[in-house]
């Protein structure tokens, strides 16, 4: 673990960049190759430690998965030649993989187990553990299988209805994945609309799932078929420069091929909202996700109000939100995200601590903070808290602090933007 010291003097953000691909779509995108039948080319592929999490899984399974670059070449020869795993399965850091995964591991007919780092080891796995067992599921660990390690039994599953209890799309997209590979029909109703990658990746690798509104049904014992697929560029990782762009002086910048998918875009809306001189234009689709250009200018920003359904469209942005909104004139409640407190560290405490110890004003609350701007930040120390999105937080941040900025454990930014740095250099520069 080491510690990165950045800025001052500050500068302007110029010039154009390409972000790494997109997380949630690149764990995806192994998923379903990997249960396909055929060859499936994935590119522009995040080769972050995350995504590698779930190569890695699908590797122990007996999937071939050639890796060159941010290319990967899957040869999935179908569910029933899946084998067994003879090794415990790390999920490493990764919440996506450990969800999704559970609902594969749950439907495979094989036994298998996987552990997790410390950090994961804390988070829940209830919210999958319980709608996986009402479809006959047989998954045992610590504290009723409530957190990882967690042991899979592999039976076969009865398609259910679930009516989720929290609004998140990895359970969303675990129990569909246990529905496609389970008996008859699976459906679940959402407590509101999550983003929908699953669903879009499902019919794109051939899989037939009906959706209406926040209502998904699938027909259980599909098997995917291969295909190729271009990663659009992480909107979550954009999210940083969007910030960076807006609250550092004299900057413009242009980051292009961003997937711009409805169910993502909510820094978008929020930085407009907060008076953002920000634009995004679809020029393509990769299947049915819309990717484009996002063109940023350094902004005078207000203070807004964020809750209720824009939530989940921003889940993961909230930390860099939370400093947007330090740079704001007047005062931003974020609210109803109580989620914050189950990612990779309490989210809410690390963004408020990090933020008040360089000179913010931030009043953490259970559900969210109240940050009130604008303030000028002196620089000190962030702890990542061993979080990429604390970490990325912090770097952005030392571009309006008027004194060094040191980030401790940089290395957990490769988590999911291992070219982090070297962006932030080029637009530096
Ligand atoms: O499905 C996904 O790919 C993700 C869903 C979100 O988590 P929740 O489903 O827990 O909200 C998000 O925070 C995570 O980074 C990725
Ligand atoms: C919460 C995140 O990821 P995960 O849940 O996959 O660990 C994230 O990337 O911010």
């Amino acid at each position: 673990m080491s510690a990165i010291e950045l800025g001052p003097p500050t500068k302007s953000l110029k010039g154009s960049l390409t972000v790494p691909g997109d997380k949630s779509i690149s764990h995806r995108a192994v998923i379903f190759s990997s249960l396909s039948q055929g060859v499936s080319k994935i590119t522009n592929f995040l080769t972050g430690e995350d995504c590698m999490r779930t190569v890695e899984a699908f590797r122990q399974l007996g999937v071939q998965i050639e890796q060159s670059g941010d290319e990967l070449t899957v040869y999935g020869k179908g569910i029933p030649h899946l084998k067994e795993a003879e090794l415990p399965i790390n999920f490493g850091n990764s919440g996506t993989t450990a969800r999704l995964m559970s609902g594969v591991l749950a439907g495979l007919p094989l036994f298998s187990s996987a552990y997790g780092d410390p950090s994961l080891s804390k988070r829940p796995m209830d919210r999958v553990v319980h709608p996986l067992r009402e479809m006959g599921a047989s998954i045992s660990g610590r504290k009723h299988a409530s957190v990882l390690p967690l042991a899979f039994e592999g039976t076969k599953l009865k398609g259910t209805t679930h009516y989720l209890q929290v609004r998140s799309a990895q359970v969303k997209s675990a129990l569909l994945l246990a529905g496609m590979l389970a008996e008859g029909k699976t459906t679940v109703v959402e407590l509101g609309i999550t983003r929908n990658h699953t669903e879009m990746l499902m019919s794109q690798f051939g899989i037939n799932i009906n959706v209406e509104g926040s209502k998904i049904t699938i027909q259980g014992g599909q098997q995917p078929t291969a295909s190729n697929l271009r990663v659009p560029g992480d909107i979550s990782s954009a999210a940083f420069f969007i910030v960076a762009g807006a609250i550092s002086s004299d900057s413009s910048i242009t980051i292009k091929d961003v997937g711009l998918n409805s169910t993502r875009d909510g820094i978008i809306q929020v930085m407009k909202h907060m008076g953002a001189s920000v634009e995004a234009n679809i020029h393509s689709y990769v299947g049915d996700e819309p990717v484009g250009d996002i063109q940023i200018k350094s902004s005078s920003l207000k203070g807004v109000r964020i809750e209720g359904e824009m939530i989940p469209n921003l889940i993961d942005e909230i930390p860099i939100v939370a400093l947007a909104a330090t740079q704001a004139e007047g005062t931003t409640v974020i609210k109803d995200a109580r989620e914050l407190r189950f990612k990779e560290t309490d989210r809410i405490a690390a963004v408020a601590n990090n933020l008040r110890a360089i000179g913010a004003h931030v009043e953490p609350q259970e559900d969210g903070m109240i940050i009130h701007g604008p303030t000028p930040l002196k620089g000190g120390k962030v702890d990542s808290f061993g979080d990429h999105r604390i970490g990325m937080m912090g770097a952005i941040a030392s571009l309006v602090c008027d004194a060094p900025v040191t980030i401790e454990d940089k290395e957990c930014i490769n988590i999911s933007y291992p070219t982090f740095f070297d962006h932030l250099n080029q637009l530096t520069n």
